[in-house]
């Protein structure tokens, strides 16, 4: 199979998709998540109302001392002492009740984003190979991980504004009309401004945002694409050219960061040049009230307090309306991901058929199937191809012939569009796809190590699966005294995908695995192409041993490792062109013969 380009950007599924009715159900779908978290955010809402209260209660007091006391010459200390003593009260229980929300609010925003975080990956890794033919892997690491992280900025940020701005300009409104209404009036003259500085400035904020977003996508997607590619990239000294590529990628992220930042900090200020300009309004207006004593000084202070404490919030939630706004861009992404269902299908619970591991025999009958990657393309016309239980098939053919297409077909990682694939007679369509991988075996050109001990990459992780059989397992491919030679034995981590091991060890490593896993049909998809003539014999050993009692399908380049073989298959351009032993093929002096000489000549012989 082809590799995923190195170079390639990634897919556009960072875009934003405004379709309404999807961001309406993505909202829905995400917001279900909050629903087991009721409690936490009623007790957020209490929380807030109560600290809120208690915040705003302050410049209240000191009016009191101000006009009742100060103002008027009244001399009662203890009086004063009660109102210094209560607002110091109500300073520590703005902060518990602060503290409290915060951290309710916290838990409740985390705890849903670990289930997102966690439901999004165990949906990624049911969908079918055909979803990650079209999606860009970079995509999916943002997708995981940032636009999560933006959906936890949904719940820990805009929420909590919402709930606490919101209420605090209530309130705020509610105590300057209590104060003094005529006053209270002028000041909201001030909204109507707002809202049109906000109106202007929002959207030039949320394409910004986009912008960046996309971009970081971007970056994120070539940095993966060339960290699994740097073997590649070195090899071919790209390393100059790829560094050239990324300080692109890097630089336009980098402006898309600055123009986002520089809209900021100028609706920011913006903001806070308009609170000032409301505070002159009151002093002024508020000044004149108190020299034509409509108004006492006390309430001039109160006002002139909440006038500073008026603006935070409708800055806060306006601001938290682009917060919003991304938010809803990374719900409809993740949504757009929940929302897919895997190309290849469960059957349906009449039409299953639960083949017990021990009754497989290992037929294996491709019925005239066809398929294509994509409607437009053919990459197997029609092949009909039938392999007797505990045959072994060598499959050989140029590049691009459809060898490796074969085995994913018969691994049901996608569909065939036309015929059908059987095992022992059952149509894979009818067996559940975890049944499927139990009994076909597969081990490509590069074996997948996971990052634990080569105990749990032999046995996969499955705890029931003794030491004992890991070990039989081991010493029956001849990789005991390998893992034996190893500082930790079996308990030995390998680094991610195996690089602590050479290419003949990762491979005896997942031999191992077959035996312990005993599938009855095991796939070699050029398993040995990566392997000196030496290793390649240790790993050929394994094999026999390994093949005997099961179908085997061998796909090899080279056709040395493939003439042993009950029977060859020679494919081209998708068709089984010829089939028969070596001898017979050769024999025929057909395109084998040809391959072969080809590849006497290569070799020299
Ligand atoms: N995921 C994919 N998406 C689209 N086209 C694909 C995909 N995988 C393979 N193809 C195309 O299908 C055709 C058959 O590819 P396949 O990998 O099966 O050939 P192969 O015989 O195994 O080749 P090789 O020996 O080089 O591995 C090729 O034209 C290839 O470009």
């Amino acid at each position: 199979m082809p590799s995923s380009a190195v170079n390639a950007l990634p897919g556009d599924n960072s875009k934003p998709k405004p379709e309404k009715k999807g961001s309406l159900e993505a909202f829905k779908a995400v917001f279900a998540y909050a629903k087991p978290h009721k409690l936490a955010f009623s007790g957020v809402f209490v929380c807030a109302l109560l600290g809120i209260s208690a915040d705003l209660l302050q410049p209240y007091l000191v009016k009191i001392a101000i006009d009742d006391h100060l103002a008027i010459g009244k001399k009662d200390f203890d009086l004063i002492g009660i109102i210094a003593a209560v607002y110091l009260g109500i300073s520590i229980i703005s902060f518990i009740f602060t503290y409290l929300q915060n951290n309710l609010l916290q838990y409740a925003g985390q705890s849903i984003v670990a289930k997102i975080r966690n439901d999004l990956f165990g949906h990624i890794s049911k969908l079918s190979m055909s979803y990650f033919d079209k999606v860009h892997r970079g995509s999916l690491v943002t997708n995981v991980s940032s636009d999560t992280e933006t959906i936890s900025q949904f719940f820990t940020q805009v929420l909590l504004s919402l709930i606490r701005d919101g209420m605090t300009l209530v309130l705020i409104i509610v105590f300057m009309f209590q104060l003094d209404a005529t006053l209270a009036w002028y000041c909201l003259i001030a909204l109507p401004v707002i809202g049109i500085v906000a109106f202007l400035f929002r959207r030039y904020l949320r394409e910004a945002y986009q912008t960046t977003r996309s971009r970081l996508s971007r970056l994120i997607g070539f940095i993966a694409e060339n960290l699994s590619g740097m073997g590649l990239i070195q090899a071919f000294r790209q390393e100059e050219e790829q560094t050239r590529r990324f300080t692109e990628h890097n630089q336009s992220y980098w402006e898309g960061n600055m123009r986002e930042v520089r809209a900021n900090v100028l609706f920011n200020r913006t903001f806070d040049f308009l609170g000032n300009a409301a505070l002159v309004l009151v002093v002024w207006l508020g000044g004149m009230a108190v020299f034509h004593k409509q108004i006492e000084v006390g309430v001039l202070y109160a006002f002139t307090s909440y006038i500073r404490q008026f603006f935070a919030p409708i800055n806060q939630i306006t601001m938290q309306w682009n917060t919003f706004q991304s938010t809803m861009v990374s719900m409809d992404r993740i949504w757009s991901i929940f929302s897919t269902r895997p190309a290849v299908k469960e059957p349906a619970a009449e039409e299953a058929v639960h083949l017990p591991l021990e009754q497989v025999q290992g037929r294996v009958d491709f019925n005239h199937i066809s398929f294509g990657y994509t409607s437009s393309q053919t990459v197997i016309p029609d092949l009909d191809l039938h392999i007797a239980a505990g045959e072994m098939i060598g499959v050989v053919g140029t590049t691009g012939a459809g060898k490796s297409t074969l085995i994913s077909l018969l691994n049901r990682f996608y569909d065939v569009t036309r015929g059908s694939i059987e095992i022992d007679g059952i149509d894979i369509r009818r067996l559940p796809q975890s049944r499927i991988h139990r009994i076909v075996g597969l081990i490509q050109q590069e074996p997948y190590l996971f990052s634990g001990s080569i105990l749990d990459n032999v046995r996969l992780f499955q705890k029931d699966i003794s030491r004992e059989k890991v070990v039989e397992a081991c010493q029956f491919v001849g990789a005991h005294d390998m893992i034996m030679r190893m500082p930790g034995g079996y308990e030995t981590p390998l680094t991610e995908r195996g690089s602590g091991l050479s290419a003949g060890e990762r491979q005896l490593i997942s031999f191992a695995r077959i035996v312990v896993f005993k599938p009855k049909i095991l796939i070699l998809d050029e398993a040995t192409a990566n392997l000196d003539s030496q290793t390649e014999q240790l790993v050929q050993d394994a094999l026999q041993s390994v093949s005997k009692g099961r179908t085997t399908i061998v796909i090899a380049h080279r056709l040395s490792t493939v003439m042993h073989a009950d029977r060859i298959i020679v494919m081209k351009h998708g068709r089984a062109v010829e089939q028969g032993t070596h001898d017979q093929l050769l024999a025929r002096h057909g395109y084998y013969a040809e391959l072969y000489r080809h590849a006497k000549q290569a070799s020299g012989q």
